[in-house]
């Protein structure tokens, strides 16, 4: 449910971009994905009025952005996988630019799902998408005071897009990396969580031996996937419980998958959202990709935080009927 004073901004669109952008800056990785990409976005951005600056090592993508802040950029390109886009968030952020700076996924990363997720399919369409696509404003995950786009995960979980085959995938949709994670560890003994979540003023807890829990912000773990309602001011945040096999895991999930409820999986939908190791112990979370680990970690919403361009295939309602 959208809240007063969070409509959507829509802001126009087609043609006005270049007369409204004070500065272009591209924020390039040369290293990200296959590597093959940085003469062809350099060659595109120069073309475009970007000024481009290449990232020389890991966190160097979070000085630029706020580099580029500082210089008074109001539009930074990100050419990179997601990684990149979690450290120039993170900039941005450090720099309070949320408002004054829309951001861009160029994407030439590994898996790309924040840039998938707006509707922007390939470099080409990215540069297009700046002179003429919508811009909108989308939510900001915070997860101890830490920014994020698309998504923090803890519990058995294998490399999101690139250890999960094609057969795993059709059967299990946006749940086949935990179900390949399983496969990988059958010996995992769980996480244990306490976990409280608040969704429209209602508080909502979860306590026991997890496999997973997954809080996604600009991805969407529950049911088929794809892309999740980034306008919403909430996460959706699946936990699925440990159970005796491997099997029975992967089971209930594929069950969950074609929209049969079940018992071992958790979802809720929050705005906030605490989650406590039961035992002290620190859980290895990963935010966008980073490590974090800690007892005890508080996540919110920043409803409607951040400026982007948006593809064609970008839906701001994806679950309206
Ligand atoms: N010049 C550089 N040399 C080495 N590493 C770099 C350099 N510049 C940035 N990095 C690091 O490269 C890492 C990978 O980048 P990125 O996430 O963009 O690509 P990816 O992993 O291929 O894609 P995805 O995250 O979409 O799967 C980031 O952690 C970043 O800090």
């Amino acid at each position: 449910m959208r809240q007063a004073g969070e409509t959507l901004v829509d802001e126009p669109i087609a043609g006005a971009m270049p007369q409204t952008d004070h500065g272009r800056w591209l924020v390039l990785n040369p290293v990200s994905g296959t590597a093959d990409h940085a003469d062809r976005v350099r060659e595109l951005a120069e073309e475009r009025g970007f000024r481009v600056e290449e990232t020389e090592r890991a966190g160097h993508a979070t000085e630029l952005a706020r580099a580029a802040a500082a210089d008074g950029a109001t539009l930074i390109a990100v050419a990179g996988g997601d990684g990149t886009v979690h450290e120039v968030i993170d900039g941005l952020d450090r720099a309070d630019a949320f408002d004054r700076t829309t951001l861009v996924p160029v994407p030439v990363g590994t898996a790309n799902i924040v840039a998938t997720n707006l509707g922007i399919g390939s470099v080409e369409q990215a540069f297009e998408v700046v002179e003429t696509g919508a811009r909108r404003r989308i939510d900001v995950g915070v997860a101890d005071g830490k920014p994020f786009a698309m998504s923090c995960i803890a519990g058995l979980i294998a490399d999101a897009s690139i250890n999960t085959s094609d057969d795993s995938k059709e059967r299990f949709g946006s749940f086949a990396f935990v179900v390949e994670g399983l496969r990988e560890m059958a010996d995992f003994d769980g996480l244990h969580v306490d976990l409280t979540a608040v969704s429209n003023g209602e508080e909502r807890r979860w306590s026991g031996e997890a496999v997973c829990v997954l809080v996604g912000n600009l991805r969407r773990f529950a049911k088929e996937g794809g892309q999740a309602d980034v306008e919403d001011g909430h996460f959706e945040v699946v936990v699925i419980e440990q159970m005796p096999t491997v099997e029975m895991v992967a089971e209930a999930i594929a069950q969950r998958v074609l929209g049969e409820s079940t018992e071992n999986v958790f979802h809720v939908r929050a705005s906030q959202l605490e989650i406590r190791a039961g035992d002290d112990e620190s859980i290895d979370f990963s935010l966008d990709g980073e490590p974090y680990a800690t007892s005890r970690l508080s996540l919110h919403t920043r409803p409607l935080a951040l400026r982007v361009c948006v593809g064609p295939d970008y839906d701001p309602s994806p679950f309206d009927a």
